[in-house]
This record gives C-alpha cells, sequence and structure tokens, in this order.
C-alpha cells in the first residue's frame, strides 16, 4: 500500500511556497493591478485651477470614488488625451476662470487639442462644475466654453453646468447631489464636509505701512507689514487673502515666517469714480496702525520654491516683486546664490522698492545678475543697481537673450510674479522667441517655469 504522507508534505510545502512568493511580491502585484484599472478607468475628473481650488475638489471628488471602487483618474485638463476620452464613459470637469474669462495654465491646452481630435466622442458623459467670481464680468467663462465645446463633439451632459460664485457652498453641495442622483456617488456628501475648502481666518496686528515709491507717475505703492504668531508657517509664493466686507482680496506675500512679519506690495487702486480700492484703500489708507485685520494664508503650490538647489531666473513688475521677494529670501536662508532678477516698472528714480536690500544682495552676490527695465526711461538714469534698460521687462529679455539661454541650458528655472495683461503675456511671447517651444514646454513640465500672474 502507497503511504500518502510524503505527497501530503510534498503538497503542503509547495502551497507553502505558493503563498510565501505571493506574499514577498505583494506590492509589485497590487501596483500592476492598479496600473490595469489605470489604464482601463472609466471615469476621469479633469481639473483646470490656477490657485489650486479647483484642483483640490477634484482631488477630494477622486478620493470619494476611488473609495467606493471606482479605479477614476484625476489629471490636469492640458494632461487628458485622445485615447482616454475614448477609453472613458464619464469625464467629470472642474475648471476656473482666470484673466478676462480665460483658462487656468493648466487648461489652456485642452480647446485646441479638442478641435483636433479625430473620433467621435458621442459616448462620453460629462459635467462641469465651473468656478468664477460674479466680480468678473466673463462669470465662470471658461467652463462655459468646456460645456459648449463638448456639446459640439456630440458628448451629453449628465446636468447643466453648475456654476459656483466664490466658492459657494451650496455650489458645491448642488454638484455632489447631483453626482448622487446620477449614481457616480454612492453616498451623500455632507455639507458640514464641504468646509476644507474655506481656510481659517486669522487675526494679525499692522504694524507698518509705507509708501516705496513716492512721486512715481505710477500710483501709489504700499509696503504693509503685519505682525504674526511665530508658530504661523507659509512657503515663500504663498498668498495673503485679506478678509474685508464679506469679501477677499488676495496679496502675494513677500517675507518668509523666519521674518515674523506678513509683508506684502499692495498697489493703491482707485475706481473711475476716484473712489479708493476696497482691499487697497483699506490696507493703504484706512486701517489703523496697531489694529488687527482679518487674513487667512492660501497655499500657492505652482509657485512655491523647488526642492533642489537649481539656478533660479526671477521675472516680475510692479507688485510682483512681492512674491518674488520671498523667494529671494527663502533662498538666502537656504544659501541659493545663484539669482538673477528681471524687474520691470515706469521710472528709475521712484520705482525701485527695496533698492537697499536688492543692492546689499547684490553686493552680496547673492543676486548674481540684476536687469530693471524701466517704461519711462530718461536717458541719464540715476540708475542705483544692476543694468538698466528702456522699455519693458520682455526688452531686457531680449537685450539678455544669450544670458538667459546659457542660464536655462545650465538648469535654471523661471519663476514670473506680477500682471497678466501688462507683464507675462509679452515676458511669455518673448521666451518663445528666444527659448522656443519645445524648451518652454519641457521647463513646464519639469516644474521649472513658475508663475504668479493676476
Ligand atoms: C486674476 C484673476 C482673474 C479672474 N478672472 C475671472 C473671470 O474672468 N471670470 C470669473 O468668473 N472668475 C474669475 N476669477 C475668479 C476665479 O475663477 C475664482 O477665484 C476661482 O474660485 C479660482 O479657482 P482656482 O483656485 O481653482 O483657480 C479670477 C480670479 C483672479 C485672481
Amino acid at each position: 500500500m502507497l503511504n500518502a504522507s510524503p505527497f501530503i508534505q510534498a503538497g503542503l510545502l509547495l502551497v507553502g511556497y505558493f503563498v510565501f512568493t505571493l506574499f514577498c511580491y505583494r506590492k509589485v502585484i497590487v501596483t500592476k493591478f492598479q496600473n490595469h484599472k489605470q489604464r482601463h478607468a472609466k471615469t476621469l475628473i479633469a481639473y483646470a485651477s490656477e490657485s489650486g481650488s479647483g484642483e483640490q475638489l477634484a482631488r477630494e471628488l477622486h478620493v470619494k470614488l476611488k473609495s467606493q471602487g471606482d479605479p477614476a483618474i484625476c489629471i490636469s485638463l492640458n494632461q487628458v488625451t485622445e485615447q482616454q476620452l475614448k477609453q472613458a464613459d464619464t469625464l467629470l470637469i472642474i475648471a476656473s476662470t482666470y484673466g478676462e474669462g480665460e483658462a487656468p495654465d493648466n487648461g489652456r491646452h485642452f480647446l485646441g487639442k479638442l478641435d483636433t481630435f479625430k473620433s467621435t466622442l458621442a459616448h462620453l458623459n460629462y459635467a462641469v462644475l465651473a468656478l468664477g467670481d460674479k466680480a468678473y464680468g466673463q462669470y465662470c467663462q471658461f467652463g462655459l466654453m468646456l460645456n459648449q465645446a463638448l456639446q459640439c463633439k456630440h458628448c451629453t451632459p449628465l446636468f447643466k453646468p453648475i456654476l459656483v460664485d466664490k466658492l459657494d457652498e451650496n455650489s458645491i453641495h448642488e454638484w455632489y447631489s447631483n453626482l448622487l442622483s446620477k449614481g457616480l456617488l454612492e453616498e451623500a456628501v455632507p455639507r458640514s464636509t464641504l468646509s476644507s475648502t474655506q481656510l481659517p481666518i486669522q487675526h494679525f496686528k499692522l504694524t507698518g505701512r509705507q509708501q516705496v515709491n513716492l512721486n512715481s507717475p505710477g500710483a501709489p505703492l504700499f509696503e504693509i507689514n503685519l505682525a504674526v504668531p511665530s508658530d504661523l508657517t507659509w512657503q515663500a509664493g504663498d498668498i495673503a487673502r485679506l478678509h474685508i466686507e464679506n469679501t477677499v482680496r488676495e496679496y502675494s506675500i513677500a517675507s518668509v515666517p523666519q521674518e515674523q512679519s506678513l509683508k506684502l506690495l499692495v498697489r493703491e487702486q482707485k475706481h473711475p469714480t476716484g473712489e479708493l480700492g476696497l482691499g487697497s484703500g483699506w490696507l493703504c489708507h484706512h486701517a489703523d496702525l496697531d489694529s488687527t485685520q482679518a487674513f487667512s494664508i492660501r497655499a500657492n503650490p505652482k509657485f512655491n520654491p523647488l526642492d533642489e538647489h537649481k539656478k533660479l531666473i526671477l521675472i516680475g513688475n510692479g507688485s510682483g516683486l512681492a512674491g518674488l521677494r520671498g523667494h529671494l529670501k527663502h533662498r538666502e536662508l537656504k544659501q541659493h546664490h545663484e539669482n538673477w532678477l528681471l524687474y520691470g516698472e515706469r521710472c528709475a528714480e521712484h520705482d525701485l522698492p527695496w533698492h537697499l536690500e536688492l543692492t546689499e544682495w547684490f553686493n552680496a552676490k547673492h543676486l548674481t545678475e540684476i536687469d530693471l527695465a524701466f517704461s519711462r526711461q530718461t536717458a541719464d538714469s540715476n540708475i542705483r543697481v544692476g543694468r538698466c534698460h528702456s522699455g519693458y521687462v520682455q526688452d531686457a529679455l531680449l537685450a539678455q537673450q544669450a544670458k538667459l539661454k546659457d542660464w536655462v541650458n545650465n538648469g535654471a528655472a523661471i519663476f514670473i510674479c506680477g500682471s497678466l495683461q501688462g507683464m507675462a503675456k509679452d515676458v511669455e511671447s518673448m521666451l518663445l522667441d528666444i527659448l522656443g517651444q519645445p524648451v518652454l514646454s519641457r521647463l513646464e513640465r519639469q516644474g521649472l517655469y513658475r508663475k504668479d500672474v493676476y
């Protein structure tokens, strides 16, 4: 008679070996399975967001869908491909509007790409959450343009675009309720959990206010200082939000937490009636020194410092010097000294905020290059530091194009801060002329081309 126990023992050994192998390779197997699911994701969440709220809402929705087992993917609108749209059955878009009815940077290539897609997208259901602000003329325009373009491609709307004024909770709640009623969400999203889009408000004492462009032909520009608690943190590039009369005004932060002061550069705004702008009038004139002001701090990851030490080209105009100074100060503390500032204003005599500090940084070789462009330059201006150009900051770039190419070829990143219409558009087209589209796209992809423009 055959003895069964050696066979049983061998069988048990084999099973044990199999279980052990599965255990050892569990990470590889799970990743492969997830990648497979990603390639076959049926729900595509796409965001276009400049200051991050739309991206945050998209990521929160992504987490909710994944927790109910939906292998959805979440990417920026610019990253969406024709193949992904062909394979998806549902496209959920969260898109804000910038400039004057325009797309945020990470969504601005989508409509052009959609036009060139050959496939019909009649199989695709979609919904749009359009973020905007009724104070602007072209309210939620980009979201509405997306809706129209998808209809032209014969996609089917799940429901009408939901327009969100200043991140209004009711509209965001309506979005989740509609997704629930269409069966995309399995559970209702309670209103109380929507508060994550609201940033905590804190009260800072106004400790200093000083006009930094006396006798300038331009509107007055003020340095504003606020005392902040010693444990408050933020990163260079983040945004301070003044809460005033149920509305919010945003300013680039010019300082770093180690300075224990929130430093802003605020341009006085005037309406055609002569009335002062709400936020700038308050900070530059009406608010009493030593009074407390309600602020929140908004993270601005698309304009935060790079993780690694790279050369940095900082380009800006007017009050945009605030965002650039934040980076220069951060890099001074990190001892990252290869910095090149290109800054544009009106007139050399009166329009160079923080010129003493800039000069110190130049002398200490923290700023290795400075190019200043003045649009109302007189022949022999009393230029205080660096090279001086007549014209605009893009003219300074053109004059320094060989150096620009050299820095970029040596790994430099480019950061831009200031006005969108008055500077950033012309600077970008000059960068395109000098560096070419492939180089600028590469910098953008690698996170080496960052903008905070308004
Ligand atoms: C410089 C600037 C321009 C804007 N232009 C518009 C606009 O033309 N139409 C609109 O409805 N909202 C406009 N907004 C408001 C934003 O769309 C709104 O604040 C939105 O919630 C931002 O979302 P995000 O953080 O995802 O970019 C503008 C905001 C800024 C700061």
